[in-house]
């Protein structure tokens, strides 16, 4: 099988400088051939170059900020990813902030209708319009994918055909007030930091997948945000917060994941190599690589 690298180097849906620079820093850090060694083929077009919309014509819409800039990089990431797929190959989208994941999972259920996502992070990224505190859009995503909230027009061509029941969290630690109310009034099910602490991470992965995939019979997308680690483990992202997943725990759900033969597709998202010292960008970097194999079968023994 063939992994069809998609290089995303996109930060228009938050605000720090730096994190479309992590697709150039996780090739450049050898993924590619690192996968090769795994024994997958390896397609890799380059990394996108989405021109950016100045700001000039890309006024806010309510608190969201770059929302046209955010909008035309994610239609254009969920046709390459959806593409990818439906030549069945399993796409793998380097970030860029987490807003891509609205182009990569509309993709994956394009092709995969019955998908469903497991999403690793400290955050739900599930703020709509109304509820969001800061207008970053990779705080939304889901709430797009789950057709939430007041329709925003310039999002009307996200697949919002995810179902609440589709999708799982792993990590949680810093939900907004909103996202609580969103996660509770959708049912959605979410192993935060106090799960993993009770249960420990084996029992939280298969009590995600018996919610997500009962039979292990649906396509799985993983879409994994490196701030869902320890800040010690990936220090250089974006919105770190304290209280994260080992790094041993982020490898375990990902050969776990690996193990079920149900991901159609990953996402690697929020190293941001310009935020820390040299040594911690090289940690996060290395780190990000790491998950990618254990995702794609990367075994201990
Ligand atoms: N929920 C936040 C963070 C989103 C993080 C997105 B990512 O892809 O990295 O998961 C806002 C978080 N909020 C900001 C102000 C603080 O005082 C409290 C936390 C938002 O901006 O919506
Ligand atoms: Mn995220
Ligand atoms: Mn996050
Ligand atoms: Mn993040």
């Amino acid at each position: 099988k063939t992994i069809a690298v998609v290089g995303c180097p996109f930060s228009g849906g938050q605000p720090r400088v730096g994190v479309d620079k992590g697709p150039i820093h996780i090739v450049e850090a050898g993924l590619l051939t690192q996968l090769k060694e795994l024994g997958w083929n390896v397609q890799f077009d380059g990394h996108h170059q989405f021109e950016e919309i100045s700001a000039a014509n890309d006024p806010p819409i309510g608190k969201l900020k770059n929302p046209r800039f955010v909008s035309k990089v994610t239609k254009a990431v969920a046709q390459v990813v959806g593409d990818h797929a439906k030549k069945g190959k399993l796409p793998l989208t380097i970030g860029g902030d987490h807003s891509l994941a609205m182009g990569t999972i509309s993709g994956t259920l394009d092709t995969y209708p019955d998908a469903c996502v497991i999403w690793i992070d400290a955050h739900a990224d599930i703020n709509t319009s109304d509820t969001t505190d800061t207008g970053n859009i990779h705080g939304m995503p889901v709430s797009f994918l789950l057709g939430l909230g007041s329709k925003v027009p310039e999002f009307s061509w996200v697949k919002s055909s995810l179902r609440p029941d589709r999708i799982v969290y792993i990590g949680l630690r810093d939900v907004d007030a909103g996202e609580k109310r969103i996660l509770k009034e959708n049912n959605i099910k979410a192993f935060s930091m106090h799960e993993v602490d009770k249960y420990g991470i084996g029992k939280v992965v298969e009590m995600a997948l018996d919610h997500v995939t009962p039979n292990r019979d649906r396509p799985i997308h993983l879409s994994f945000d490196v701030d869902a680690l320890d800040p010690t483990v990936a220090p250089s992202t974006g919105t770190p917060v304290r209280g994260g997943l080992t790094f041993r725990e982020g490898h375990y759900i990902c050969e776990a994941i690996y193990e079920t033969g149900l991901l159609v597709a990953l996402d690697l998202m929020e190293v941001n190599p310009s935020l820390e010292d040299e040594a911690s960008v090289k940690q996060t970097v290395a780190v990000g690589c790491s998950l990618v194999r254990s995702a794609l079968g990367e075994t201990l023994l």
